[in-house]
């Protein structure tokens, strides 16, 4: 996973939207502008529906050479051949997964304030460890809340450490300063009246030289 697809970067997450050519018309300018991996969440759809959005971002995500990780459901994303999924703690088991997913899939777990659960998800082998809440998350209101020291303490996994939660451009960079490899936004993406120039502001905040002391 890691040689194949970028380890920093911004991680878009799609929001609940139920018109498929809507969401692919946001989608596209979000991965146009520059979002390194994307992930499939619609906790609104059916089973049928997010089976045909998957199928329909497939190929936008291959043409921009992103990631597509499916949330929740690593069967879903086995049986479509999708890059990756996402699992949260009430979503199955890492190994189960990563035996249906192969070795070069993008497994990504869910970690929330704990560094113990990211410690087991590394020996069950997940590709990325997620915490979070790092702040007020819009779309998930009541997510328990993360400190940044988490994401030092994860780096002796040497693993993607993947930050969520409330991110916004003006509270980003402490985050990767603190060790975020990528950040993981939904609202702030996808609400923004600019997505594109959203994830521009998201993106400076991995210069080096924009950096503020
Ligand atoms: C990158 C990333 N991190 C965390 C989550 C949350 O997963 P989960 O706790 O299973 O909650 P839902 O997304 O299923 O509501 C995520 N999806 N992606
Ligand atoms: C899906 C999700 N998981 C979280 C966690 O803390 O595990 S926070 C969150 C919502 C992220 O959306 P936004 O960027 O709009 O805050
Ligand atoms: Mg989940």
């Amino acid at each position: 996973m890691t040689s194949r697809w970028p380890r920093r970067g911004l991680y878009a997450i799609t929001p609940d939207e139920a018109d498929t050519p809507r969401l692919l018309r946001r989608v596209e300018a979000v991965l146009g502008a520059g979002a390194h991996w994307l992930q499939y969440r619609n906790k609104a759809a059916d089973a049928a529906l997010q089976r045909a959005q998957v199928q329909a971002l497939q190929p936008l995500c291959r043409a921009h050479g992103v990631p597509l990780i499916v949330n929740d459901d690593w069967r879903l994303a086995a049986e479509l051949g999708a890059d990756g999924a996402h699992l949260g703690e009430d979503d199955g088991e890492l190994p189960a997964a990563r035996v249906a997913l192969g070795s070069r899939a993008i497994l990504g777990a869910s970690c929330y304030d704990d560094i113990a659960l990211a410690r087991a998800a590394a020996a069950q082998g997940a590709s990325y460890v997620a915490f979070g809440a790092f702040f007020v998350s819009p779309t998930k209101p009541h997510a328990r809340r993360a400190s940044p020291a988490l994401l030092a303490q994860a780096a002796a996994l040497g693993l993607p450490r993947v930050a969520i939660g409330g991110i916004a451009p003006d509270n980003a960079r402490p985050l990767v300063d603190a060790g975020a490899d990528l950040l993981a936004v939904i609202s702030g993406v996808f609400d923004a009246p600019d997505p594109a120039a959203a994830v521009r502001a998201y993106l400076s905040c991995f210069e080096e030289d924009s950096r503020h002391d």
